[in-house]
C-alpha cells in the first residue's frame, strides 16, 4: 500500500517567539513539497502563534492529557490543543514515559483522546540499550506497541514512531537492517490488531535523524518518514530531511 511520507519535527523544550522565522522558513519549503506531509510539534506556548503565522502548515503538540477537562493542574487536553489550532500531537515519547512515568495504558488513553479530537496522533515506542543488547528489542517494542495502540476503529489519523532510546540525541542511529527488521515487525503487529487498515498506518523512525542519514533511513521498507528532534530546530537542518523524504514519495 502506498503511504505518503510524513516528516515531523519535535522541538521538545526548545523555542521562543524569536524562533518564529525558522518555523516560517520550514513551512515555506513544506508548502512547496506537496508530495510529503510535514509539520512541527512545538512547545505549547508557541502553538497558537505558529498556527497564525503559518496557516495551513501542520502544527502540533508534544503531549496531551487523556481527559477532556478537569482537575489536572498543568495539563492540556486534546480538545484544547485542537481549539488552539493544533492538528497533530505526539503521545508516549520515551522522555515522557520515563520522566513522567507514563505507562502503556496511559499512552493508549492519550492516543484515543488525540484521535477523538481529530489530531494526527503520533504514538512513540522504542527500546533501551539494555534491551537492544539483550537481543529483546523486537519482542519488547512489539509488545509495547500492542499495549499502547488505541482500541478504536478509526485509525486514519494514527501514526507510529519507532525511536530507539539509545539513538535519541546521541548521534547514533540503528542500522538499516535493524530499522527494517523493527518496522517490519511493527507492521505485522498493526495488521494483527487492525486488519487491512493496519497497512495504512505510517511508521516513522526517530533518533538522530539528520540530512546526512535521512535518505538511507527512508530507503528502508516500511519507513514512512521520520520524527526529528535536534535537526528540526533550524530550517537549514530540517529542510534537507523533508527533501530526502520527497525522493521516496
Ligand atoms: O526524540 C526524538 C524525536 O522525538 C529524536 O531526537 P533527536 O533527533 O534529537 O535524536
Amino acid at each position: 500500500m502506498r503511504r505518503t511520507m510524513l516528516v515531523v519535527g519535535n522541538w521538545k523544550m526548545h523555542g521562543v517567539s524569536g524562533d518564529m522565522p525558522e518555523i516560517e522558513a520550514i513551512a515555506a519549503v513544506a508548502r512547496d513539497t506537496a508530495s510529503v506531509d510535514s509539520g512541527l510539534c512545538l512547545p505549547a506556548t508557541l502553538i497558537e502563534r505558529a498556527v497564525r503565522a503559518v496557516p495551513g502548515f501542520p502544527i502540533g503538540a508534544q503531549d496531551l492529557h487523556q481527559a477532556d477537562r478537569g482537575a489536572h493542574t498543568g495539563c492540556t487536553s486534546a480538545e484544547m490543543l485542537a481549539d488552539a489550532g493544533a492538528t497533530m500531537a505526539i503521545v508516549g515519547h520515551s522522555e515522557r514515559r520515563e520522566a513522567q512515568c507514563e505507562s502503556d495504558a496511559d499512552v493508549r488513553a492519550k492516543a484515543q483522546a488525540g484521535l477523538a479530537a481529530g489530531l494526527l496522533t503520533i504514538l512513540c515506542v522504542g527500546e533501551s540499550l539494555d534491551v537492544r543488547e539483550a537481543g529483546d528489542a523486537v519482542a519488547t517494542v512489539g509488545g509495547q506497541l500492542e499495549a499502547s495502540l488505541p482500541a478504536v476503529d478509526d485509525i486514519g489519523r494514527l501514526a507510529v514512531a519507532y525511536e530507539p532510546i539509545w539513538a535519541i540525541g546521541t548521534g547514533k542511529t540503528a542500522t538499516a537492517a535493524d530499522i527494517g527488521e523493527m518496522h517490519g515487525a511493527l507492521r505485522q503487529r498493526l495488521l494483527a490488531v487492525y486488519g487491512d487498515k493496519g497497512a495504512g498506518v505510517r511508521i516513522l523512525y526517530g533518533g538522530s535523524v539528520k540530512a546526512a542519514n535521512a535518505a538511507e533511513i527512508f530507503a528502508v521498507d516500511d519507513v514512512d518518514g521520520a520524527l526529528v528532534g535536534g535537526a528540526s530546530l533550524k530550517a537549514a537542518d530540517f529542510v534537507p530531511i523533508i527533501e530526502a523524504a520527497a525522493l521516496k514519495a
